[in-house]
């Protein structure tokens, strides 16, 4: 899937499904972010089609986008979760996931979470840490409750991508060493309220390449016939997300492609397959759709001031992430060239630098692609901007799906105390 497969132009008009962007904006007001559940099915549906003659269970990492919309359309097709706290815990249950194809991950549950996620019977922990294998002990005991367990394994593989979304060398907070992993299984089995029952890894997201997969993936087999000869049950892997999407030209293994390196490189330990991809799911089914507030001519440049910004989406401020600028509706043929900035106070808040856009001027709608991932659960309040509204497409149907909330909803969240 491009940045674009799922917003074409018909007549210069930029569509999702069968709606104008624009259409939805006269209604909406920008900035909102737009996602197409077709292309969130389509995704699925080809993971799914690609682990078939695998035992395997695609669980959606919820942190990529967590609207009870998303959720609940993996829902429907039989996805389970990847969460990492209570708060994703509970928007998958709500949106129709069961707790028995939830995993959790996370390297600082609390007791609290923990607790809740025994009460509701969750598959598995995947265990980051002996202080987290500890506690979860003390409080499975407490409940009288079997926690299932993975220890999340840290391979120390470079996954060649951003150092800030690489998870899988030694120097990362991220899993158990794996020169630690035997021992660490050993206090597992030896523990009351655990039952050993996988093992998981994840090393890093939007990987373009499959190498580093690979190489974490044959540390995991060796480690799994090694644990099995320390007497312990491992019936599960869970392999993680991280496959890449496209945002400009990354050429990007297809999920038969991977799904077949899973399967070389794991099929022959017989165990249930986890997945738990995030991104390649909903990153090219969402865009976030802004209006050009100002076009402003510097001294060095020509700035397209847009009425999104950092707060909206982080991604290009904090990774220096490309994503692709359009205009939703192509006026003319001339590109110029931009620096596309919000309304943030601060200079980071641009999403492009020296970018070539369509001539724009104050009013034009304009399309940031590739935003339905770490796109609106990134986003943020700041300079007291309202969060910017979610809306979902089915063909011709369209519904808001997080609403923009009121500056009264906003402000009456602070309390003044009343000594003041
Ligand atoms: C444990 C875990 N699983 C899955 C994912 C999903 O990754 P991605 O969105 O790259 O598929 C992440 C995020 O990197 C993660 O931390
Ligand atoms: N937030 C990151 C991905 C982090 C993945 C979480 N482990 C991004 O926008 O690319």
């Amino acid at each position: 899937m491009t940045p674009v497969s799922y917003f074409p132009y018909k007549n210069n008009k930029m569509f999702v499904e069968d709606i104008a962007i624009s259409d939805i904006a006269q209604q909406v007001q920008t900035p909102f972010y737009c996602y197409s559940s077709t292309a969130i099915e389509t995704s699925f549906q080809d993971y799914q089609l690609a682990f078939s003659n695998q035992d395997a269970l695609v669980c959606y990492a919820v942190k990529a986008n967590s609207n009870q919309a998303v959720l609940a359309t993996l829902a429907k097709l039989g996805s389970g979760a990847d969460v990492v706290s209570m708060g994703e815990i509970r928007r998958a249950i709500t949106a129709g996931i069961p707790a028995n194809k939830i995993v959790y991950s996370g390297v600082a549950k609390t007791q609290e979470e923990i607790s809740y996620a025994l009460t509701l019977g969750i598959f598995q922990f995947n265990v980051e840490s002996e202080p987290e294998l500890e506690l979860i002990s003390k409080v499975a005991t407490s409940l009288n409750k079997t926690a299932a367990i993975a220890f999340r394994i840290n391979p120390n593989v470079c996954a060649q991508t951003h150092e800030k979304i690489s998870t899988g060398k030694a120097e990362n907070k991220f899993g158990v060493p794996i020169s630690k992993a035997r021992l660490a299984y050993k206090q597992a089995a030896s523990l009351p309220g655990i039952k050993v029952q996988g093992v998981d890894v994840h090393i890093g997201s939007q990987l373009t390449n499959l190498a580093p997969f690979k190489e974490a993936y044959q540390h995991i087999a060796e480690l799994v016939v090694d644990l099995r000869a320390d007497g312990h049950d491992i019936s599960v892997i869970d392999v993680g997300g991280g496959l890449g999407i496209t945002y400009l030209d990354e050429v990007i293994p297809s999920k038969q492609t991977y799904a077949d390196l899973v399967h070389a490189q794991l099929g022959h330990l017989n165990c249930k397959i986890i997945i738990e991809p995030g991104r390649s799911l909903v990153g090219n089914a969402g865009i976030l759709v802004s209006s050009v507030v100002f076009v402003k001519n510097g001294e060095e440049r020509q700035f397209l001031m847009l009425d999104a910004g950092m707060n909206d989406l982080v991604r290009p401020s904090m990774y220096d992430a490309y994503h692709e600028i359009i205009a939703v509706n192509k006026s003319n043929d001339t590109l110029k060239t931009y620096d596309v900035v919000g309304p943030v106070c601060e200079t980071g808040d641009t999403f492009a630098k020296a970018r070539q856009v369509h001539e724009s001027e104050a009013g034009d709608l304009i399309a940031i692609l590739s935003s339905g991932a770490y796109g609106a659960v990134m986003s943020s309040g700041y300079n007291t901007r309202m969060l910017a509204p979610e809306v979902m497409v089915k063909g011709n149907e369209f519904a808001i799906v997080r609403k923009r909330p009121s500056y009264e909803e906003i402000i009456k969240q602070d309390i003044t105390p009343n000594w003041l």
